[in-house]
């Protein structure tokens, strides 16, 4: 499958996990590059956020290795994991009440390419809104909140679970085109789960589509989108 051909970045050998003795995720492989990106695809509850929660060291391995820049990372854990690099925007957007847009992205920068004024750029709307609380803000702000404070821990792979969920379509409209300008000008690592199956196509190199916590589908997202009747198949509500 086509890839950027940068360095290995992850790769997950034969992998089970989930949580406790309940096996989620079976048998998952696959290796991502410097720079690759990934649409990671599937109805819901088939184990997406559960996969990216795998890659980061928070459920139960049941078998298979997770390798991270050439290291097994299998038994590393999580905060070790973002200190190397694993960058992670969670569904919950978790905003302090208190705390001004910019101190969300102040209290935990760590020295690299990404800082503030980088940030602002991506975001102009962030600037506007920079001395805004967490809780004066919309929800298409906080997301952008969200993935910046990801962003100011710079790191070298960026997970984004369900970026636009409950967002209006303008908003989605606008997030959309940041996340593009991201993938395309960072030349970041970076996985997307999304419901809206096209839009994350249309980000992405690649696809991965997952049912029941098995990989059904792995293309590039190109041949899938071309595909209406097959991406409809493997990711519709049944
Ligand atoms: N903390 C947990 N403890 C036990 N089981 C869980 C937990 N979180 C998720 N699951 C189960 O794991 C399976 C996969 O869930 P997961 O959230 O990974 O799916 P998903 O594809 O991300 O779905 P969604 O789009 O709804 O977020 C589901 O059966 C779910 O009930």
């Amino acid at each position: 499958m086509k890839s950027n051909g940068g360095k290995e970045m992850l790769a997950l050998d034969n992998v089970r996990a989930g949580y406790g003795e309940s096996v989620v995720l079976e048998d998952i492989s696959f290796t991502l590059n410097e720079g690759d990106t990934l649409a990671l695809l599937g109805r819901n509850g088939v184990g997406k956020s559960t996969l990216l929660l795998t890659m980061l060291g928070l459920t139960q391995m049941h078998g298979g290795s997770v390798r991270w820049q050439g290291a097994d990372v299998t038994r590393m854990p999580t905060f070790r994991r973002a200190q190397e690099g694993m960058g992670w925007v969670p569904q919950e957007r978790h905003m302090y009440p208190s705390l001004t847009v910019e101190e969300h992205l102040t209290v935990v920068a760590r020295p690299g390419e990404w800082d503030v004024k980088k940030v602002y750029n991506l975001f102009p709307r962030l600037e506007e809104r920079r001395n805004n609380m967490g809780n004066q803000l919309s929800g298409g702000e906080q997301q952008m909140v969200a993935i910046a404070r990801a962003l100011m821990l710079n790191p070298k792979m960026l997970l984004l679970d369900e970026p636009m969920e409950g967002l209006a379509p303008i908003i989605v409209q606008e997030l959309l085109g940041v996340i593009r300008r991201l993938v395309e000008e960072s030349g970041m690592t970076v996985i997307v789960v999304e419901q809206h199956a096209r839009m994350a196509l249309g980000l992405t190199d690649r696809a991965i589509v997952l049912d029941r916590g098995q990989i059904v589908h792995q293309s590039s997202s190109q041949e899938l989108l071309a595909d209406g009747d097959k991406l409809d198949r493997l990711v519709a509500v049944a």
